[in-house]
């Protein structure tokens, strides 16, 4: 597997692809690659002929307070990783190869509606980073399809819409959320979790399946909300939502709406912020 930094080099080894008729697959991410991630390179590989990876910890899609100087930054290990996924390319770059004005000048890409709720909520202005940030990706890999983790699951619809309002030329594909034995969805930041935290962390994912259940018995979404959050606080939890929405647009049901939702849940434990979600169909 060949590592790029710059674009030129990315748009060379991709001319030459293009050049032999073959199709281009593309997964994004911030890096300190786990399981997860692996499953994305292995649908990128199964549905095109060849693969990139990109890993860049973007600093437009943190908060001031949040993890960018800690996130954890493992290239040669993720080089590792993908090599055995049997990607062919990873894109590596620094900021000033997608941000060449500064991060703080950059053109901004703002998806409303969808951004303002839940995550949106709670890290104002982590959308507009994500979406300026991918959109730059896919101008640089210029992509056939791109691989998404249902796992940042408003992610993926913010995503979806970008690419539909702006008309770019990618087919967004979701992959399902991996998940550990007793149920935590892998994730980067599961690291960052004490002994006693890593145990109570997979009850993020029973609160969900409760909820998903408590629905399905007919009761309301606002009271299943509520129960679920309160339970999260009393096991030790600092929940910052714990929501019933509708899958296509993350709107609020309506009373008796119970097809075509998802259940989604953010939740800090100690300094370590989790987020999951399970689609109910
Ligand atoms: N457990 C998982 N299963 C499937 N896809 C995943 C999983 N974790 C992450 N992804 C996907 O991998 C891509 C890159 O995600 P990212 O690098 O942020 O990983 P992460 O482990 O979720 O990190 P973080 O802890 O920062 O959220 C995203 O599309 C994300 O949805
Ligand atoms: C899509 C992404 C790579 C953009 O930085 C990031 O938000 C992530 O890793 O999910
Ligand atoms: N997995 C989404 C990237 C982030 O939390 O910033």
């Amino acid at each position: 597997m060949q590592t790029v930094q710059d674009a030129a080099a990315l748009r060379a080894t991709i001319r030459g692809w293009r050049g032999q008729g073959l199709t281009v697959g593309f997964v994004p991410t911030m890096g300190n690659l786990h399981a997860g991630h692996h499953s994305l390179i292995k649908l990128a590989r199964a549905r095109a002929d060849r693969v990139v990876a990109s890993v860049f910890v973007n600093p437009t899609q943190f908060g001031p307070n949040e993890d960018f100087e800690r996130y954890p930054r493992t290239l040669v290990q993720d080089q590792v990783g993908l090599a055995e996924q049997e990607c062919d390319l990873l894109f590596a770059p620094d900021v000033t190869t997608l941000y060449p004005f500064g991060a703080e000048n950059s053109v901004s890409i703002h998806v409303p509606q969808l951004t303002e709720t839940l995550e949106g909520a709670h890290r104002p202005g982590h959308f507009d980073g994500v979406a300026t940030v991918v959109c730059k990706l896919f101008n640089l890999v210029q992509p056939d399809l791109a691989v998404f983790g249902q796992k940042d699951f408003q992610q993926l619809k913010v995503i979806e819409r970008m690419v539909r309002d702006l008309s770019l030329p990618v087919k967004i594909m979701a992959a399902p959320t991996l998940r550990a034995d007793d149920g935590l969805a892998l994730s980067s930041r599961n690291q960052y979790l004490s002994a006693d935290d890593r145990a109570l962390a997979p009850q993020i994912y029973t609160t969900l399946q409760q909820m998903r259940d408590l629905i399905a018995k007919g009761h309301a979404w606002p009271v299943v909300e509520q129960a679920a959050a309160s339970k999260l606080a009393r096991a030790g939890f600092e929940p910052d939502y714990a929501a019933i929405r509708r899958s296509d647009d993350l709107a609020e049901p309506v009373d008796g709406e119970n097809e075509g939702l998802v259940a989604l849940i953010a939740a800090r434990l100690g300094s370590t912020r989790l987020i999951d979600n399970l689609p109910f169909d």
